[in-house]
């Protein structure tokens, strides 16, 4: 034992002395940035650069919180650091940076702090005693500020064959233990550290196409999807140029994990809902579950494109003047130019047509001016003959005017000119717009969505009773509308090429509706409906995408129960599916209680298997109506007391959160549908068969259920004053 002790003694002095060695380097590297920002000069080249050394200061600056949170000692003897960022010992480039990711370190510039992401890092995560990976021990440091407060080892060499399979399983499983064990602030923190190897599996995959990532309530999806931002980010030169869409569920949840991709230097990530996507457009009412399910359908696209298509011109005679002459552009060389870009969104269309009935018109002007200079030529020349035939009579003019060539074509310059003047020419751009008109998206769409006449022509799919709900809807935008304006904007393409403002890649990106991603990362994607699916596909038309979800967490209007089912109509068959299967949020004990409930939903799976257990079993209590408000105070209370210096959140019905709110000041209030994605150290659920009863209510009750990290508590709301049960363990 006491030899433990001192073995355990010298490596926490022997990791602190790297600490310090570490934390050395990483103050030199940050101040010869600040030098060479200050130093930068004040020209666009200076300024260019001293964005990114801005950027690299500030990613290195993050780093300091895990600068050093691990390492592997291999089978030869090398030992390697991993951390945060690399770190080099000396100068060149001063840290890791994707290009090193890809290349070993040779043996003379082996880097100080290895990067987590680089391929040399990757059995700290995947390594095992039955695949040590040439590695001999994996070991985890734990480090508070500057100080290395603890290590624990992990043997990988064959001696230790005969671990349990639990702790086969488990990575570095101390560390990940003790992280699971931390009280919850309110913010997801990163996982670095403690990754799993079926995380790891899934955050370096392949991005070369769409992923779906299946896992239970806890099973870690959300950390696996944004470490792989950061680690895609690291890899692919090309995401960072472009930037990567994070999108989640509510603007709570963005709240939840705003700290994750700043903690791992990211700022080429604009992360926001399907609500807020398109720029400009806002979500100002909510809508019934059945119009939800109606405008989520994929069958809208065709509706749009129809839509747009009646609104495209027909060809017909078009008349311009131009110096006071008329001109006419028959509708014959019309339908010829509609026809070379029917292809094009309607804007786009638009100004290449105008492009070509500006030359077109531009080529008459410049053959009638001929003509007529041909004519005057010819008159004049008939004129100089006679003159000619006169003086060459004797007594006439000496000389003549013979040979003189006026061959009736006006120059370059005269025809650049009147092109210039042409293009310009308000009065011409009114003959086109009068025929073409510039569309704006928003009251196209509500004069489709408000008109039963024009749904029935171009959404020959909705049923007259649907026809009806959507026609009565009030005015403002829904949550349902957004993609139908999206899917709009896109048909009919933008005007004029839009602003481009902001100093970082992820400002431009979230300013433009057009933009396209490097890769775009969907949580809680079970809650997609198609609409919303081709929405992310017109961001990342690569698809490069990484879905995360539960499809039996899916509460959405829309009625998939499979990832078949509800990709289908954007990816068709070709995706990869991959899944997480292990707890690592909800303790055993509460999980223990969801197997029923996921039967009641209706799914064939099993709940992910809990990776810990917390000591305190599940309880319930059962109170009439008017108890309600006080007693569920007190509950929450005793809650906040156990789990001081952490987080307690209620779930309950839409209709109880109002009054629950108001009875519980400074506590989370939420639906089922808000909790999506968020944890709480307790959680206590109110009206547990009420949740039920909505549709989709089971899988809703099992999302309540999986949200805590620590004690669950249900309230049963009776209608008789009895009262049963109480506070069964703690
Ligand atoms: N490898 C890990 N190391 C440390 N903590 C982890 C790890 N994996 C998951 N966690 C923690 O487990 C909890 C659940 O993770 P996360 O929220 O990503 O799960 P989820 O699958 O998205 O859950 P849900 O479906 O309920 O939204 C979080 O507190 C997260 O930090």
């Amino acid at each position: 034992m006491s030899h433990d002790i001192s073995d355990r003694r010298h490596a926490v002095a022997e990791e602190q002395a790297f600490l310090d060695l570490a934390l050395a380097r990483h103050a030199a590297v940050l101040a010869q940035l600040e030098a060479e920002i200050a130093a930068a000069p004040a020209d666009d080249v200076g300024r260019a650069r001293s964005a990114s050394l801005r950027r690299r200061h500030a990613e290195l600056r993050h780093a300091g919180e895990a600068l050093v949170f691990g390492r592997l000692d291999a089978a030869d003897g090398k030992v390697r650091h991993i951390g945060r960022i690399g770190l080099h010992r000396a100068d060149p480039g001063l840290t890791g940076t994707p290009h090193d990711a890809s290349s070993t370190p040779s043996e003379d510039n082996e880097p100080l702090v290895l990067d987590w992401r680089a391929p040399a890092s990757r059995p700290f995560y995947t390594a095992t005693p039955l695949h040590p990976q040439g590695q001999a021990r994996r070991r985890h440091v734990r480090v508070d500020g500057p100080t290395v407060t603890g290590v624990d080892d992990e043997p990988l060499d064959h001696s230790h064959d005969g671990r349990s399979s639990r702790a086969a399983a488990l990575v570095g499983e101390g560390a990940l233990l003790s992280a699971l064990g931390q009280r919850r602030t309110g913010r997801m923190t990163t996982a670095i550290a403690t990754l799993q190897r079926e995380q790891d599996d899934i955050v370096r995959a392949d991005a070369d196409g769409p992923l779906i990532v299946q896992g239970g309530p806890g099973t870690g999806k959300t950390v696996v999807a944004l470490h792989r931002v950061a680690y895609l980010l690291f890899t692919h030169r090309r995401m960072a140029d472009q930037a990567v869409l994070v999108l989640g569920p509510s603007a709570r949840f963005l709240d939840y994990i705003t700290q994750v991709l700043p903690a791992l230097g990211e700022t080429a990530v604009v992360s926001t809902t399907c609500d807020d996507l398109v720029p400009g457009v806002r979500v100002q009412r909510e809508e019934s579950r059945v119009l939800a399910e109606i405008k989520g359908r994929s069958s809208w696209q065709a509706a749009i494109e129809s839509l747009v298509a009646e609104h495209r011109p027909t060809a017909t005679d078009l008349t311009a003047h131009w110096d006071g002459e008329e001109f006419v552009v028959p509708a014959a060389q019309v339908t010829h130019s509609l026809a070379a870009v029917a292809a094009r969104p309607y804007h786009d269309a638009r100004r290449v047509f105008s492009e070509q009935f500006r030359q077109i018109l531009t080529d008459a002007v410049v053959e009638r001016r001929e003509a007529m200079l041909t004519e005057v030529e010819e008159g004049y020349e008939d004129i100089l003959e006679k003159f000619d035939r006169s003086s060459a009579a004797p007594g006439g003019p000496a000389g003549g005017a013979s040979g003189v060539e006026v061959d009736g074509a006006l120059t370059e310059d005269d025809v650049e000119e009147l092109r210039e003047r042409i293009a310009g020419s308000a009065a011409v751009d009114a003959v086109l717009t009068a025929w073409w008109p510039d569309l704006d998206p928003a009251p196209m769409l509500r004069r489709l969505l408000s008109s039963p006449q024009a749904l029935r022509r171009h959404a020959p799919h909705l049923t007259d009773d649907e026809i009806a709900l959507i026609a009565a809807e009030p005015e403002g935008w829904s949550p349902g509308d957004v993609p139908l304006l999206d899917a709009l904007a896109d048909a009919l393409g933008e005007p004029t090429p839009p602003p481009a403002p902001g100093e970082f890649i992820a400002d431009r990106a979230r300013a433009q509706r057009g933009w396209v991603y490097g890769h775009v990362v969907v949580d809680e994607a079970q809650e997609l409906s198609e609409m919303q699916w081709r929405m992310v596909l017109r961001r990342c038309p690569s698809r490069s995408v990484t879905a995360v979800g539960d499809i039996d967490q899916a509460e959405a209007s829309h009625r998939h129960t499979s990832w078949a089912q509800a990709v289908r109509s954007t990816f068709g068959d070709r995706w990869r599916a991959a899944e997480l299967t292990i707890c690592y949020r909800t303790p055993r004990e509460v999980m223990d209680l969801t197997g029923p409930v996921l039967e009641k939903a209706g799914s064939r799976n099993s709940p992910p298997r809990a990776v810990r257990s917390s000591g305190v079993t599940p309880w319930e209590e059962t109170m009439t109506e008017d108890e309600i408000p006080a007693r569920t105070a007190q509950l929450v209370a005793g809650m906040r007391e156990r789990w001081a210096g952490g987080t307690v959140g209620v779930v309950t019905t839409a209709a109880r959160a109002g009054a629950l709110t108001a009875a519980l000041p400074g506590v989370p209030v939420l639906t089922a549908t808000g909790a999506k994605g968020l944890e709480w150290d307790a959680t206590l659920v109110v009206d547990p068969a009420g949740i039920t009863a909505g549709p989709r209510g089971w899988n809703g009750l099992y999302v309540a259920l999986t949200r805590c990290t620590q004690e669950l508590g249900q309230v049963h709301v009776t209608p008789e004053s009895s009262r049963t049960g109480g506070i069964v363990s703690e």
